[in-house]
């Protein structure tokens, strides 16, 4: 039995790593705080998204959904005979990120693989990430070492998902869906930080990133969907999310404002799919679920929101594919890297000048300039 067991040296735990969110109404304005300190935000969009959160009670759902990847990923591993402690920790909120790097050594733990909910590149979605491993590992002496697991947006275990989720949506629409629109949404972010997303090395993720595996991800999504159906559908990637002054050029269109040109083009049924988002936080359940969907009652269209991959077992497993993939690239093989779409699979370790802080230079782990 001793021999069918994944071999997941040199890893003693998992580290799933997210943003965090609030539980309860007075963490809204402390989460706030911590998200958005230096960041120069106008205090108006603050109110805006404080409010989003106090639609729903003052509760974010990210922190339970990351509670229920958890679960479901000590199931999946205990169902693979994978021995592997699952940790959590957020960059914003409780459990910080710090305090779960303490725990973490007062457990033993001397090296642990690190899963980020957030899946493309950019300094927002990875290397703030691992700009926070950094400063979590300054503060807690001791603390394990840590590898960042690869991005993931084309990997099967995400993907497959997705397609299911939109051919789901489509169902749910008059004569199945036949003539919807797919639209695409992901998180917008400065054009500037979207220019500089990715690494100057043309082997690793090829800069501008962002947009283009997000384009990837569309694109694969799309096909496989038109395999299944027999149906091209036309497809769209847009923004929803947009913070920062409104003098800051941002990712756009906006997704409201698409919807309003595709009822211009005589389009009336649109399937949303969150490709940019893992599970269903404040973002899909705000600004899809809620905003978005009332411009398009507006305007008299259907729209349908596809499912996140949330729990999803394929991407449950997906996560237990990166750890063994990566464990056995650090004890010097060779393994098989999944990957669907137009990029190959990233690297395990972000190149030199990969996706830059817009503020300049700080230090981050998990790179080969660091
Ligand atoms: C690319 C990206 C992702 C996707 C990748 C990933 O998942 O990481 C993401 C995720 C998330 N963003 C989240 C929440 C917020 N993001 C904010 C602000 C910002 N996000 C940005 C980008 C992104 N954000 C940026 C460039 C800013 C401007 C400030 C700055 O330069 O950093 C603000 C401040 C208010 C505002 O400015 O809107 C909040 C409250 C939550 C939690 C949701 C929940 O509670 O359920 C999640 C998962
Ligand atoms: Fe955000």
């Amino acid at each position: 039995m001793n021999s069918a067991r994944p071999d997941v040296t040199p890893y003693d735990a998992l580290l799933v790593l997210s943003f965090g969110g609030p539980e309860k109404p007075e963490d809204v304005v402390p989460f706030l705080e911590n998200v958005t300190r230096g960041r120069g935000i106008p205090r108006e969009r603050l109110e805006q998204v404080g409010e989003h959160y106090f639609l729903f009670g003052g509760r974010s759902p990210i922190n339970d959904q990351n509670r229920a990847l958890i679960a479901a990923l000590e199931k999946d591993f205990a169902d693979q005979g994978i021995d592997l402690p699952v940790y959590f920790g957020n960059r914003n909120w409780d459990p910080y990120l710090a305090d779960t790097l303490a725990a973490m050594k007062a457990d033993g733990v001397g090296r642990a693989a690190v899963f980020a909910t957030s899946a493309y590149s950019s300094w927002s979605s990875c290397r703030q990430y691992r700009e926070n491993l950094f400063d979590a590992v300054e503060q807690t002496p001791g603390a394990p070492r840590l590898d960042k697991l690869r991005q993931y947006f084309n990997h099967p275990g995400f993907i497959e998902p997705v397609v299911d989720a939109v051919l789901a949506s489509l169902a749910e629409l008059p004569d199945g869906g036949d003539r919807a629109r797919l639209v695409f949404v992901t998180h917008s972010i400065p054009t500037e930080m979207a220019e500089s997303s990715g690494s100057e090395d043309p082997a690793g993720q090829s800069r501008p990133a962002y947009v283009a595996q997000h384009r990837s991800a569309a694109d694969v999504v799309a096909e496989r969907v038109r395999a299944v159906t027999g149906r091209a559908h036309r497809h769209d990637l847009v923004y929803c999310s947009r913070s920062g002054a409104p003098s800051t050029p941002w990712l756009e269109p906006d997704v409201n404002d698409h919807l309003e040109d595709l009822v211009t083009d005589g389009v009336s049924e649109v399937v949303l799919v969150p490709i940019g988002f893992v599970s269903d936080h404040m973002e899909v359940i705000f600004d899809l679920d809620t905003e978005a969907t009332a411009t398009a009652e507006r305007l008299g269209m259907t729209v349908v929101r596809a499912a996140t991959a949330g729990v999803d077992p394929r991407f449950v497993a997906m996560v237990r594919d990166l750890v063994l993939e990566r464990a056995a690239a650090e004890r010097g093989e060779q393994p098989e890297r999944s990957a669907v779409g137009s990029w190959s699979p990233g690297p395990d370790v972000c190149g030199v000048g990969c996706c830059p802080n817009p503020r300049g230079p700080r230090p981050a782990l998990c790179g080969s300039d660091s």
